[in-house]
């Protein structure tokens, strides 16, 4: 066999290049990208399984489409590595996620190549469907607007509104299903089931292949019988064919495809090119695919800190966190409290449920990733006296606003809100940092909302949310875990206050920002600076005690780890006019988040120096 001659991705112009290879050659690529996948995050952290899965559905797409003229649109885009490489940002990777780096996400403002940006499932087909009808309008009929969506996005229900839309549009938009089974831990619903019998489609049109081969073989009876069983099959294969959903709702259906051969892929999205409507085409990948740990446990290996290729080893193993810590006490309070149910929006894993599953599998809900339906489905619980627990993360739950209000508040629900990864999250930068939580929630009526900044009044708050059935409970706490170094030993569920003689202005805050606050007190005494300080716990409704206490003084500063706009200190601010706002004022980029929260003003050091200017300018 004649050598293939190595292409050097370090010194081809991507994505041009790519229509020059071979497959042979394109082949040799996928491994070569598999390396710098592995290599790269395991040093930088990030997202490898859905990586590795993608690396020859990126390849072709990007052999077979035109970027940036042709749009594609990745669904949460964590899986977009690949594209990243391909589309010339192979040097910066190793700056993954890192500060001033390159996003884990797609960014328009990254490169021309990130048709749209990125980081919240199920949005690709809407967005996919507005570029495409915007390409008809503008009179472009050549290129396409191709989504390319996971199974676990498949879950979400404005892909269903997407694809209810597109299917009958007139419009290039290719929807890419890339099916894998998982979500990030295994995919549930009727959705995931669908999409898995689908999946046997393959093994049909494997089988097909096969018998026409020996019939073809088969002397004198060979063709007529080939006739026979063709035209059976045809009534099989339709039935499977026109079976797909996709088609009922108007896409050509092309699939299923086996998303690690080339040349299949190449030929599937040429066959997609070539016709002139909305077109689903239905790709079956291994998440983790080319890496032994991530294959074996693409769950484990969805999102990584930085691990030890040999073995897969993370290099720092987490002790308990606030996820964690939240879902061993909601067991303890599920042996009493019967009634109690805890739900995820696919999301187990990372918010600590997976105890409680475990423990009370009939008590515990993954409704797939669904926050909309989710606070729903708990509205419903709720109206049956049952006591749901919805752990979701903080900016994950943005897209659940209006069922907050119609479904559960109006009606009166009790219902517990677990807002995980409340406050800065760090390196999935603007579009899971969770900072605007604090302004949505206070609007929401019959809302209460605690913020504890350790382990303790986590726990306590719990149980006040849980027994507190006057309305919805949410009980926000950061990604990560307690890094309190002060006496944690009286939690409470309201607020501390600590005043000392002759302290002329007092400093206020809540959550995370607690600990770095009073680290920054006992700077501000060394400046001989005294302040008196007030933690509060539960943030919301306003506090008329500690409304009292700021009136007492000549100046406030309430520091604040969320958007300023509908924040706690902007209510306090509008009753107490010596309130001074020390909050966030727009989308906060990824980052180390010790670094971020400097950067923002919240570090100790960078409060104390806040606090000394502006008394000196009192
Ligand atoms: C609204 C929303 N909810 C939850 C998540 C968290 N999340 C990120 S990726 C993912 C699973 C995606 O599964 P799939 O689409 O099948 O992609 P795969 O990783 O399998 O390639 C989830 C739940 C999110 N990004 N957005
Ligand atoms: C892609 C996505 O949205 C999730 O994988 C998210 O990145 C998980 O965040 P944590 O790492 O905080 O669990
Ligand atoms: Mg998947």
């Amino acid at each position: 066999m004649s050598e293939i001659k190595k292409p050097d991705i370090y010194k081809m112009n991507l994505p041009a290049d790519l229509k020059k290879l071979s497959t042979a050659q394109c082949e040799e690529l996928c491994g070569d990208i598999r390396k710098i996948l592995i290599d790269t995050v395991s040093k930088n952290g990030g997202h490898l399984a859905s990586n590795l899965g993608t690396v020859e559905l990126t390849m072709a797409i990007h052999r077979v489409f035109e970027s940036p003229k042709d749009k594609i649109v990745w669904d949460v885009g964590h899986q977009a590595y690949t594209h990243k490489i391909l589309t010339g940002r192979l040097k910066e990777f190793k700056t993954l996620r890192q500060e001033n780096g390159i996003s884990g996400f797609c960014r328009p403002d990254e490169s021309v190549h990130d048709a749209f940006i990125s980081g919240h499932s199920s949005t690709s087909v809407s967005a996919a469907l507005g570029i495409a009808t915007a390409m008809k309008l503008s009179g472009d009929k050549t290129h396409h607007a191709i989504a390319v969506v996971g199974d676990g996005a498949s879950t979400g229900g404005e892909l269903y509104e997407g694809l209810n839309n597109a299917g009958k549009s007139d419009t290039n938009i290719i929807v890419i299903l890339n099916y894998n089974e998982m979500s990030i831990s295994k995919n549930v619903g009727g959705m995931a089931k669908y999409l898995s019998s689908m999946r046997t489609k393959e093994s049909y049109q494997r089988t097909k292949g096969k018998v026409e081969r020996i019939l073809d073989k088969t002397p004198v009876i060979g063709k007529p019988v080939k006739n026979a069983v063709r035209n059976s099959k045809n009534a099989v294969k339709n039935m499977i064919l026109h079976s797909t959903m996709f088609e009922d709702l108007g896409f050509h259906y092309i699939g299923p495809i086996d998303g690690h051969n080339l040349e299949e892929l190449e030929q599937g999205l040429m066959a997609a090119k070539a016709v002139n409507k909305p077109v689903f085409v239905h790709v079956n990948t291994i998440k983790g695919k080319g890496y032994a740990p991530a294959e074996a446990n693409p769950g484990e290996f969805h999102g990584v800190g930085s691990f030890e290729i040999k073995t897969g080893n993370p290099d720092v193993v987490l002790s308990d966190s606030f996820s964690s810590i939240m879902g061993k006490e909601l067991c303890e309070m599920g042996e009493k409290n019967k009634r109690l149910c805890a739900v995820t929006a696919a999301m187990k894993y990372g918010t600590g449920l997976q105890y409680f599953a475990k423990r009370f599998p009939e008590r515990f809900f993954d409704v797939g990733i669904a926050e909309e339906h989710a606070v729903t489905f708990c509205a419903g619980l709720a109206s049956m006296n049952y006591v749901p627990v919805f752990a979701v993360y903080s900016s994950f739950l943005q897209r659940s606003y209006d069922q907050l209000i119609h479904d559960m508040a109006i009606g009166g629900c009790h219902a517990v809100i677990c807002v995980d990864r409340a406050g800065i999250v760090g390196d999935d930068g603007e579009t899971h940092q969770g900072i605007f939580d604090v302004s949505f929630l206070t609007s929401v009526p019959n809302m209460r909302i605690y913020s504890p900044s350790n382990y303790d009044e986590l726990r306590l708050c719990l149980h006040k949310a849980v027994e507190d059935d006057s309305g919805i409970c949410a009980v926000r706490y950061p990604r990560g875990r307690d890094q309190s170094l002060y006496d944690t030993s009286d939690p409470v569920s309201t607020y501390v206050y600590r005043h000392i003689e002759g302290a002329k202005v007092l400093l206020v805050t809540y959550g995370r920002l607690a600990n770095d606050l009073f680290t920054a007190i006992e700077i501000l005494r060394n400046r001989d600076i005294k302040c008196d300080v007030i933690k509060l716990v539960n943030i919301f409704p306003i506090d008329n005690e500690v409304v009292d206490i700021m009136s007492a003084y000549d100046a406030v500063l309430f520091f604040e780890e969320a958007y300023y706009c509908g924040s706690i200190s902007e209510k306090y601010a509008s009753i107490c006019p010596n309130v001074a706002q020390f909050a966030i004022d727009g989308f906060v980029k990824h980052g180390k988040c010790d670094v971020l929260l400097d950067e923002l003003g919240f570090s100790a050091e960078k409060m104390a120096d806040t606090v000394e200017g502006f008394l000196k300018d009192e």
